[in-house]
């Protein structure tokens, strides 16, 4: 079975949905080489618009699978991992289309990096995000913090980071986070009622648009502040305080 879905509609959406409910959609590596396959993909056909979303109602994305990199023990090894998610989440950031993540279930850790790196973040009301890796005794390491540090006021960002606390929809409504909640069901109806207005538009507006908005964005920055960002948290990932923490997420979790 795929561990990420693709759905071209004839309204112009493309949808990819990490399809790992089970896991809260976790990402391995196999989610990293099929995102980036893909949004390969949803570049060259017809859509205006790209959602990236979750199976199931509890979870976006529950960030890196913590049962597959817990055998990730070295800088070396846990830099290698980070840029390759690394490079999906710029390829994101950059895309040259208009690209929405649709908040179905909580983001957490990787998962908030992930909605981090789309043009806008919508969201179900019951969902909450939060960055974190903290907790974990690392930093955010997919480049997702640079790019919060985009989205939202830097203070409001740095709080976010630091606190590694779990946001709900009206605290992500009232700091910038998410554009929109949707309480209409089923909840794919709301983010298409959320996309229209983007929808009835030409290809070609849109293609315009986005290009101003990438134009308005440092690229050489922010890709040498994402890069940063994945060195500075190799570096953390190989202390002991990080290997004790996912050990103590898995032995709550049973997962060891
Ligand atoms: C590498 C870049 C940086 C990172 O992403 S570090 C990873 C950050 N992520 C985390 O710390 C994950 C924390 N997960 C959670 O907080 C919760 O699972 C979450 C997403 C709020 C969902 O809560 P619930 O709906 O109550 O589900 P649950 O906790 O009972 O989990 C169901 C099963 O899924 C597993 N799971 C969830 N997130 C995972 C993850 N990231 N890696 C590996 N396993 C994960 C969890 O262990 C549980 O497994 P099991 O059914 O007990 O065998």
């Amino acid at each position: 079975m795929a561990n990420v879905l693709l759905e071209q509609n004839s309204n112009g959406v493309t949808w990819i949905r990490i399809n790992r409910e089970e896991i809260r959609n976790a990402v391995n590596f196999e989610v990293m080489e099929e995102l980036n396959d893909l949004l390969t993909i949803a570049e060259k056909d017809e859509s205006k618009v790209v959602i990236i979303s979750g199976i199931g109602k509890k979870a976006f994305c529950s960030g890196g699978d913590l049962s597959a990199f817990q055998h990730i023990l070295s800088e070396d090894a846990a830099r290698r991992m980070l840029m390759k998610m690394g490079a999906v989440i710029e390829r994101i950031a950059f895309f040259p289309k208009i690209t929405i993540a649709a908040l179905n279930g909580t983001a957490v850790g990787g998962g908030a990096e992930l909605a981090s790196a789309c043009d806008f973040r919508i969201a179900a009301p019951h969902i909450k995000v939060g960055f974190v890796q903290a907790n974990l005794a690392i930093t955010t390491g997919w480049g997702g913090g640079t790019l919060l540090l985009e989205r939202i006021a830097k203070l409001e960002a740095l709080q976010m980071l630091l606190s590694a606390k779990m946001y709900s929809t009206e605290e992500l409504i009232r700091n910038g986070f998410i554009q929109h909640v949707i309480t209409k069901e089923p909840f794919e109806e709301g983010v298409i009622d959320f996309a229209g207005p983007f929808l009835n538009k030409t290809k070609g507006v849109i293609q315009a648009y986005k290009g101003r908005y990438i134009d308005h964005l440092d690229q050489g920055r922010i890709h040498l502040n994402m890069k940063n960002e994945i060195a500075e948290c190799a570096k953390l990932w190989e202390e002991k305080e990080h290997h004790e923490a996912v050990l103590a997420f898995l032995k709550k979790s049973k997962n060891i």
